[in-house]
């Protein structure tokens, strides 16, 4: 039998009971792909366990009464275990190829006591030259997951088809050692680093144009054509949230390296007294520390 119902044809079941069997069968089927998909992801996430278990042994020793402040508190700020209260690293960040490895060696260079880098770890291979250890801890995906899964990174993301990361031991050693310890992170990592306690300062290196930056990733002859479009086709998004305001305490343009190295001397100087110092006495022939206070003009726009 057919009934007209509010213009539509509908076509009423011999057999209801049928229906609602197939209906039952379609609901099942898609809870099926449901779990299946939320098992996938939780494996990809082992850092969602250990997130959640140290939220409810938080919870369990501190028995809040409102739980959920104490849950936006908790998890607003992610506290690093071993890190040093009072020396703020620094985290430099900035689209592939614009020259971040290269001034942090320049800016090493001068500051060689009072700067010290965080390791990070990889699953990508080393590159010539690279020794494990001292430029990353390379690393297998596997091992790098099961890390992960234990809560031992303040940050990790997967970029350009590899895990990279920073533990908090590598972060706290430096740190431990009364040096300023050096970030050098993604995109990705940097707003993972804003959810924690860290408290870094932030610098964006922005490189003069787009062409630029094409022109120096290719000139460093490292990486394949197709890596390097994926390198280009992720800094459009990373330069953007680069020039947001507010996102970094400063953006300094790598045009001319010199320019832009003395420009962040002089910016750390400011933040560090430490440097500031080591600035004074090379100033006075006491030892290195070679950054000028005329230095800190052009190349960056800070
Ligand atoms: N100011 C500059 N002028 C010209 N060339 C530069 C400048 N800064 C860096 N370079 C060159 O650009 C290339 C990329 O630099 P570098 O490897 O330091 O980039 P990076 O930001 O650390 O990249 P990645 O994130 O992929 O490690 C290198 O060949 C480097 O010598």
């Amino acid at each position: 039998m057919a009934i007209r119902v509010a213009g539509a044809l509908r076509v009423e079941s011999k057999e209801p009971a049928d229906a609602s069997m197939q209906e039952l069968e379609r609901l099942n089927d898609r809870r099926a792909l449901l779990k299946a998909d939320h098992t996938r992801y939780l494996k990809q996430h082992p850092e969602l366990t250990s997130i959640l278990n140290d939220f409810l042994t938080e919870v369990l020793a501190r028995k809040p009464d409102d739980v959920q402040a104490f849950a936006r508190a908790h998890f607003s700020l992610r506290p690093i275990p071993g890190t040093v209260k009072g020396l703020r690293p620094l985290l430099i960040a900035g689209p592939s190829g614009v020259g971040k490895g290269t001034i942090i060696k320049r800016i090493f260079e001068r500051f060689p006591d009072q700067l010290g880098f965080s390791v990070s770890h990889t699953t990508r291979k080393p590159r010539p030259g690279e020794v494990g250890g001292v430029h990353y801890h390379f690393s297998t995906v596997d091992g790098m997951k099961a890390a992960i899964g234990e809560g031992k990174f303040i940050e990790h993301a997967v970029v350009h088809g590899n895990y990279y990361g920073t533990s908090a031991e590598a972060v706290a050693q430096v740190s431990h050692a009364g040096k300023v310890c050096c970030l050098d992170i993604d995109i990705a990592g940097v707003k993972l680093v804003k959810q924690t306690a860290l408290d870094p300062h932030y610098v964006f290196v922005a490189p003069p144009s787009f062409a630029t930056l094409e022109a120096r990733l290719r000139g460093r002859q490292t990486e394949s054509e197709a890596d390097i479009l994926k390198r280009l086709s992720a800094a459009a998004a990373e330069m953007e949230y680069g020039a947001q305001p507010g996102a970094f305490d400063v953006v300094l343009v790598n045009d001319d390296l010199e320019r832009a190295v003395d420009a962040l001397c002089a910016q750390l100087r400011q933040w560090y007294p430490s440097l500031r110092e080591a600035a004074a006495a090379a100033a006075r022939g006491e030892g290195e520390g070679e950054c000028t206070e005329e230095g800190g003009g052009g190349g960056g726009d800070t």
